[in-house]
């Protein structure tokens, strides 16, 4: 079975997925399918959704990713058994003033330089009093760009996270004092860890997500998370994207058939838990991501006291070594389309609002004469980038933690080294190209640009100077004949 055994689940009999890290935790599997989870035998009402006496004096809540009246195969709501309704977390929500990911979105640069940035170390660059051991999920996140307008449900936003701790840090004893729990009503939040595995804990269940691997919190989920190589020293670092508009989903396939990209059956889905609470009196605090905002309440009891829950609107994970990509090329370098992992759909037929795109291992065109890596090219979409591991045979000096953007127009491709090499190489056998993961955001919106991502330090000044040495061998070999043999 790869990285997840398969095995019986109790009580429920479903065929369920083990984590292959964490033996305590399991999954379901199969994109966009209907799922029921229960922690307690019985806990999950049968025959109606809304008794009038749930299971256990449990309350019924009913959560909807999408408008009521959605298609039927687009619909996707989950009900919630749940200790307490979320409506009875008294106290109202306060602006904190601060802007998730630090910066006001709308108030970014356009800039249509091709940029990249070295690996991002810290978050705390143009910060005021952000010393960094501190820095969770939620205040470790910096918007590096973004557009359109959650209020409109419109646009994206993306962003590098930096963290060294939980966002439910423990004391010395093991027990948690301070508990940060959050839900974004902007949008969609997939995360993509490049250093670090995440313990994702939603509502829903927990997700443990790798580097390598992707995870996606639809709107309004509650979450929080905690860092698996905490203690360690190393910095959890990781990209995110966030959609203000519909949900991801999986592309269509078109010619390519019933089969391959990210297949359905090896997205994972969490299973039903509940937040144990040692210690009752800990912190708890619970923010919502709201017009781009933080708005923060203190609350008395865990958000996590779902007990039983059936539906399809979760949060799920994939593990981007399971992509299949297609196949042999007979000639030329086709379009990264080819290899999109999830889309969110746009407003114009086959134009996203954003394509998630990874370029993984696989068999490069199998022709002698073909230019292997990426043509020069210019492009009406917004590309920007990030490193999972390895290198990109487009580029040196492309690291990973670290990114690119070649914005709507911008003209890009190989660096000069690149595409001599490329020019040189016979080809004499097909490549299989194995020296790296990385990933493209690519979207139909230009990005207004923060200050973060404008002036960071790890900014590449020099970047635009890759393609110098790409001079006019035309004119140069009518000049002289004999030098362009
Ligand atoms: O610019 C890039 O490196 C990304 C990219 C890769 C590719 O294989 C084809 C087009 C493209 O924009
Ligand atoms: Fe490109």
């Amino acid at each position: 079975m790869g990285d997840s055994e398969t095995i019986k689940q109790q009580p429920a009999g479903h065929v369920c997925h083990r984590d292959k890290h964490c033996p305590d935790i399991f999954y379901f599997s199969g994109f966009d399918n209907t799922f029921e989870s229960e922690t307690v035998e019985g806990a999950l009402p049968r025959g109606r959704n809304s008794p009038r006496k749930v299971p256990f004096d449990l309350y019924a809540e009913q959560m909807s990713g999408t408008a009521f009246t959605r298609p039927r195969h687009l619909n996707q709501r989950t009900w919630l058994y749940r200790k307490q309704p979320s409506a009875a977390f008294k106290h109202t929500f306060d602006d904190t003033g601060n802007f998730f990911g630090k910066a006001d979105p709308a108030r970014g640069t356009l800039d249509p330089n091709a940029m990249r940035w070295m690996p991002f170390e810290t978050s705390d660059e143009y910060q005021d009093g952000d010393s960094g051991s501190d820095t969770n999920f939620m205040n470790g996140t910096c918007l590096l760009g973004a557009s359109g307008d959650p209020a409109v449900k419109n646009g994206i936003a993306i962003y590098v996270y930096l963290c060294k701790t939980d966002m439910s840090p423990r004391d010395s004893d093991g027990s948690v004092t301070d508990s940060y729990y959050m839900y974004n009503s902007d949008g969609d939040f997939l995360l993509l860890p490049q250093e670090g595995g995440l313990e994702v804990r939603t509502e829903m269940g927990v997700l443990i997500v790798h580097p390598g691997e992707f995870c996606v919190i639809p709107r309004g989920i509650v979450f929080s998370i905690n860092l698996l190589n905490k203690g360690t020293g190393k910095l959890s670092r990781g990209y995110v994207l966030e959609v203000f508009k519909g949900h991801l989903t999986l592309p269509e396939l078109g010619p390519v058939g019933s089969n391959g990209l990210a297949n359905a059956r090896d997205f994972l889905y969490p299973t039903a838990w509940s937040e144990n609470e040692e210690k009752p009196t800990c912190n708890k605090t619970l923010y919502n991501k709201f017009g781009s905002k933080l708005w923060a309440k203190s609350i008395e009891t865990s958000p996590f006291n779902v007990m039983a829950w059936h539906g399809n609107y979760l949060p799920y994970k994939y593990d981007l070594s399971k992509f299949c990509a297609i196949n042999s090329v007979t000639y030329d370098h086709i379009d990264p389309s080819i290899y999109t992992v999830m889309t969110c759909v746009g407003d114009e037929t086959g134009t996203a609002l954003c394509d998630f795109v990874i370029f993984p291992p696989r068999w490069m065109s199998t022709d002698p004469d073909t230019f292997r890596p990426p043509w020069f090219h210019r492009n009406c979409m917004t590309e920007f980038m990030g490193l999972i591991w390895g290198g990109y045979d487009a580029k040196k000096g492309f690291l990973p933690g670290g990114a690119s953007l070649h914005s709507c127009m911008t003209p890009h491709g190989p660096d000069a080294a690149s595409y001599d090499k490329a020019a040189a190489d016979p080809c004499e056998q097909p490549t299989f190209f194995s020296q790296g993961l990385a990933f493209m955001f690519e979207t139909t919106c230009m990005l207004r640009l923060t200050d973060f991502a404008l002036n960071h330090k790890c900014r590449d000044a020099e970047y635009g100077f890759c393609w110098d040495g790409l001079p006019n061998r035309f004119d140069e070999g009518r000049k002289n004949p004999d030098d362009g043999e």
